[in-house]
């Protein structure tokens, strides 16, 4: 546990060069919060080395207090429930299909294989990549990945049409995902099918890719404003002839989470194929329909590293792994190399030039950082009071902000030891309250503290 803010050279040199006094993550926000956040995701694995995750377990043992550890995890899954797969599901990886929908993408050959070869170290199941269709050299770069021989297998996306599933199946890829819209929206407006041609098409192509002995999805579009009849008779006639997996795609953005759990455990009544769903996040449900369609049953979902994609993009990598995390450590620790996330999510800032959120899930500048007294004292004696998830896992740091009206003597003390000036009790309240005193008059900067901290000590001499 590190006490001290987030903050690392690149901060410092930003601030130097705008000739803010000794930087902190308080006032550099005044520069651009993404800046401040930018600097500071990364900052964690440079910032200077003191770290109290020792300190908290000698805290425990000389209290002897003992550890609080629940029976059973309360968000674990459900074991009367054998059609959840929230402790076995697939990540179909999207950032070169979806992600590559996003305003600011462009990925060129080279940047495209290196964020391939980064999906692929994290552990993601499978990379879903753009239409060869698409343009000459999205078929090239499909045919370039297909032969990098990485252990996710690769797919690409087309229309529900023969010839795009003719190019496809020369590319090399494992597997065809194959989407046609089906509501009434873009039966009207987009393709201008009914349904009797979605079913006999759909036949066809998937037919045709399965006899290439290929992996093939048969996804609806806009699902959840498609008629339901329309629907289930379109995914039972597929999964009858033979589909690995059947999508739903929450194309607008306008599901809600019960939507989704009804809508996938009524699928996962009609077929017996896998379930792929894929969620985009207009209204902000991204993330907890996908947790909800994994507790009907989905077996797949889709994802593209910070979400990008078409407007504002789809459910995050990272934040699917943080929810899932917490319903079942083991599995996702084990399957997934958690503490490359952050390395995955910077490449892929950087190529399309967003700046990471200050309150990103698990990268973000703030997403360990503990500011009030009363959460420092508690994370210091235990770091579960206040954190459901472990930063270590995913090569994060806790940092416990030292330097504000909020702070507590507990963490001032804290950092004292950290410092090797003994205080008492007594004497950690009376600096603490003269830290507070000049912290009222303005945030205060590591050194700051350290500095009023070792006057202090120096004057009880
Ligand atoms: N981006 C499309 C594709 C859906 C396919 C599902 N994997 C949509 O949101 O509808
Ligand atoms: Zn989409």
């Amino acid at each position: 546990m590190r006490l001290s803010f987030p903050r690392n050279r690149a901060c410092q040199e930003l601030s130097r060069r705008l000739q803010i006094r000794n930087s902190n993550y308080v006032r550099i926000p005044s520069l651009g919060v993404a800046q401040a956040a930018r600097f500071s995701t990364r900052s964690t694995s440079m910032a200077p080395k003191p770290t109290i995750a020792k300190m908290s377990s000698i805290v425990d043992e000389a209290s002897g207090t003992p550890s609080v550890v629940p029976p059973r995890n309360p968000y674990g899954p459900n074991p009367s429930d054998f059609l959840s797969r929230v402790n076995n599901f697939s990540i179909i990886e999207s950032t070169l299909r979806e992600g590559e929908q996003f305003a600011n993408s462009f990925f060129d050959t080279e940047k495209k294989i290196e964020i391939a070869k980064a999906l692929d170290e994290f552990g993601v199941d499978y990379i879903e990549l753009t239409s060869p269709v698409a343009s000459e050299q999205s078929r090239r770069d499909c045919e370039a990945i297909c032969k990098l021989g990485l252990k996710s297998k690769v797919l690409t996306h087309i229309r529900c049409h023969m010839d795009d599933a003719r190019v496809a199946v020369e590319t090399g890829v494992d597997g065809v995902d194959v989407v046609i819209g089906t509501s009434q929206y873009l039966r009207k407006y987009s393709h201008g099918k009914d349904m009797t041609y979605i079913i006999n098409n759909a036949t066809e192509v998937i037919n045709y890719v399965k006899s290439k002995g290929i992996e093939v999805r048969f996804s609806s579009e806009d699902s959840f404003r498609s008629d339901l009849v329309d629907l289930l008779s379109l995914y039972k006639a597929v999964d009858k002839i033979g589909v690995n997996r059947v999508g739903i795609a929450d194309t607008v953005g306008c599901a809600t989470p019960r939507q989704v759990y009804d809508l996938v455990r009524t699928l996962r009544g009609v077929v017996s194929c896998d379930i792929e769903c894929h969620f985009h996040n207009d209204t902000g449900m991204a993330i907890a329909n996908a947790y909800c369609a994994l507790e009907a049953g989905a077996t797949h979902i889709d994802t593209s590293v910070l979400g990008i994609g078409e407007r504002n993009g789809i459910t995050p990598l990272g934040a699917l792994l943080a929810r899932m995390y917490v319903t079942d450590r083991e599995y996702v620790t084990s399957k997934y190399n958690l503490k490359k996330l952050r390395d995955l999510e910077n490449l892929i800032a950087d190529s399309v030039q967003v700046q990471i959120p200050f309150n990103n899930y698990i990268t973000g500048m703030s997403a360990f950082t503990h500011k009030a007294g009363i959460h420092a004292k508690a994370i210091l004696a235990n770091p579960s009071t206040y954190e459901i998830l472990r930063p270590e896992d995913f090569g994060m740091s806790r940092y416990v902000h030292v330097g504000s009206r909020l702070t507590g003597w507990n963490a001032i003390k804290s950092r004292a030891e950290q410092l090797n000036l003994h205080l008492t009790d007594a004497q950690a309240k009376e600096c603490t309250n003269k830290i507070k005193q000049l912290a009222d008059v303005n945030s205060l900067a590591m050194d700051d503290v350290d500095r009023v901290l070792r006057q202090f000590h120096a004057d009880l001499q």
